[in-house]
């Protein structure tokens, strides 16, 4: 079983434009639709559809509609009822693929609310089924206003004292302070998921740019996470594929592109697929070949559709060990990339 938390839940509207976006006119669209969304509960959908058991933890009010949308879709979900409604993202997409996305800030959560939200996240992570704790929670997305930036970090450091040995691996995929903020107090998440932006962001190291083009670069920057308390790295670096950075290797995944249709949740579908793949018991290589399978598969579904493990293709990813930080490949060619992940 994984938990996932969701600070700042969304209902992503997605809008499709017969042509490209035209800024100040008005367009129609060619399709459009509604799906519950953000981080956490888009990796609950994509382990839900491959079923492997996840909860979604969110705050939010039971008649709000993301709500209504995981009842429809049969994902678990605890929630934090609240009295504002939660907000919506709107992403427009355009026939070459480009998706413009514009994120609200959503309804504050007032420090009450945040002690609720992680008590539920702890009484949800303590919860056995047949298959024992639940073997990681995941700590997804951007936090709502009100929110200090360590949330995340206040929030693993509850799960672990209060469930002991007991308690979850923590995954961890967020951007800009919240990122930055988990990173402080100890101990860091057991995974960080950031792609090429948020790993230039979180270390000083070099540019968004540069990561992208040389995975070696990126794996020292991965390091320098590993030296403050994370276990491992899954980077996403566009076009160069993506990168698994832990204490006893480094490898590099890559695929041939696919036609993008939506890049929203490719990114949250590759760390399900990294996921699900870990509590299959596969091998770290193999998990990162699973998490770009399932990246790419998302970026060919439209809107915040998330795929299923029968949907995605491993066998076309080829994955290169290196030789630990800043040495040269030891096997292996890579070819070209996955989408680019969208926030
Ligand atoms: O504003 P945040 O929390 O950073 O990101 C929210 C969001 O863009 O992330 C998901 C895609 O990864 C979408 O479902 C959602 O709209």
């Amino acid at each position: 079983m994984i938990i996932t938390l969701t600070a700042n839940p969304s209902l992503d509207r997605t809008v499709g434009l017969p042509g490209a976006l035209v800024r100040g006119a008005v367009q129609r669209a060619s399709a459009s639709e509604e799906e519950s969304g953000g981080k956490g509960v888009n990796v609950a959908r994509a382990l839900t559809v491959s079923g492997v058991r996840a909860v979604a933890v969110l705050p939010g009010a039971d008649a709000d509609p993301v709500m209504g949308g995981l009842r429809k879709t049969g994902v678990e979900y605890v929630n934090l009822p609240i009295e504002a409604p939660l907000r919506s993202n709107i992403t427009l997409t355009e026939p070459d693929g480009t998706t413009t996305k514009v994120n609200a800030p959503g309804p504050p959560l007032n420090p009450v609310e945040q002690e609720a939200l992680i008590a539920l996240l702890v009484g949800a992570c303590a919860v056995k089924d047949g298959s024992g704790s639940p073997a990681w929670v995941v700590l997804a997305g951007s936090l709502p206003p009100g929110v200090p930036p360590d949330f995340y970090a206040v929030t693993a450091s509850a799960v672990r004292d209060r469930l002991g040995p007991e308690a979850p691996r923590i995954a961890l995929d967020s951007s800009g302070p919240p990122l930055t903020g988990a990173l402080l107090h100890g101990a860091g998440p057991d995974l960080v998921k950031p792609n090429a932006e948020e790993l230039a962001e979180a270390t000083g190291f070099s540019s968004e740019a540069a990561l992208e083009e040389d995975p070696l670069l990126a794996v020292r920057a991965a390091h320098m996470l590993l030296e403050r308390g994370v276990g491992a790295v899954l980077a996403t670096l566009g076009a160069k594929g993506a990168l698994l950075v832990t204490a006893e290797g480094s490898w590099l995944a890559s695929r041939p592109p696919v036609q993008a249709r939506s890049t929203v949740g490719a990114g949250d579908s590759a760390l399900a697929g990294y996921l699900l793949a870990e509590v299959a018991g596969l091998s770290p290589s193999d998990c990162l070949r699973q998490a770009v399978a399932h990246g790419a598969a998302a970026a060919s579904l439209p809107g915040t559709r998330l795929p299923a493990l029968a949907d995605t293709d491993p066998a076309a990813v080829t994955v290169t060990a290196l030789n630990g930080p800043g040495g040269p490949a030891a096997s292996g060619t890579s070819t070209a990339s996955p989408s680019k992940e969208e926030r």
